[in-house]
């Protein structure tokens, strides 16, 4: 197959995914055949955000979460980078090579991004911005290998930040044109009642957030969603890592798990 030809998926894994016996490794097998059988690509953009949870409170850190997102002093820099660039990254990548992958493991700067501060209030976490001819991601993919990016940004300053998984994705996505989905520990948004909701627009999101409904990382997720989807142009599906078979039936255009519309 031709690699120019293929198209490009941007696939978000939550970092929950660690956690779960082969739950990585089924859904890297299905990466895998699919990049093998059909004319996709892919970019794996992970989190990691329960294994910060572990080592911040290991270190004897208190965290807290505004809207969804870490609040990340600059002390507690090392124990986040270190979780997410350094022992999700390399876990995800064991993982992936099981899965007969050849992953080549970045953060946010070698993938094209450079990081900024997002609010002060927030410490060190960041957002990211494309910067041209920086990327690596499209020789990577030409070269057959899959990217597998953590959120770790890094400044021109050289500082280096704490970027939501959810949000860097989109990023990606959006600079390199490619589809976007969401792999978390849910099989959907659900409303009041836990049933799933099988689409969102933005009046319903707004909605749910401020009924408390939606929360926390959810919040995040369905946010950095829609502005995705407004900006791709089309609906961005939030699925779950638990059914790998959902992302076989994404990839083949049926509808699984919640559709963000734009
Ligand atoms: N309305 C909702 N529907 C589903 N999950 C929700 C909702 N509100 C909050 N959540 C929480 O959001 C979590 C997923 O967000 P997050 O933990 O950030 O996932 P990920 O690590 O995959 O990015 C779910 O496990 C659930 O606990
Ligand atoms: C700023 C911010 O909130 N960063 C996230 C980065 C990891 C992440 O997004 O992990 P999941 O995808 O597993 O939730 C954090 O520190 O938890």
């Amino acid at each position: 197959m031709n690699e120019l030809a293929k198209k490009t998926w941007v696939i978000k894994v939550g970092g929950a995914v660690l956690n779960t016996e082969q739950a990585a490794l089924s859904l890297f097998q299905v990466l895998c055949e699919l990049s093998q059988e059909q004319d996709k690509q892919f970019v794996v953009v992970h989190g990691g955000g329960a294994l910060v949870d572990r080592w911040l409170e290991d270190a004897g850190f208190a965290t807290a979460k505004h809207q969804g997102l870490r609040i990340s002093p600059k002390e507690q820099l090392p124990y986040i980078v270190g979780a997410l660039a350094g022992c999700a990254n390399k876990q995800l990548m064991s993982q992936a090579i099981v899965a007969g992958l050849q992953p080549v493991g970045t953060c946010l700067y070698e993938a094209g991004f450079l990081a900024k501060q997002k609010l002060k209030a927030l410490g060190q976490v960041g957002t990211c911005v494309a910067k041209e001819g920086l990327g690596l991601l499209d020789s990577l993919l030409a070269l057959g290998r899959t990217p597998l990016v953590s959120s770790v940004g890094i400044g021109q300053d050289g500082g280096l930040y704490n970027i939501n998984a959810d949000e860097a994705a989109a990023e990606i996505a959006q600079t390199i044109g490619a589809e976007l989905v969401f792999m978390t520990d849910v099989e959907a948004v659900l409303d009041a009642q836990k049933q799933p909701l099988h689409s969102l627009n933005a009046e319903q999101i707004n909605e749910l957030i401020q009924q408390k409904v939606i929360v926390g990382g959810m919040e995040v997720k369905v946010k950095t969603s829609l502005h995705a989807a407004q900006h791709l142009r089309r609906g961005v599906y939030i699925s779950s890592w638990q059914k790998p078979e959902n992302l076989i039936a994404l990839l083949q255009g049926e509808h699984v798990g919640t559709q963000i519309l734009p």
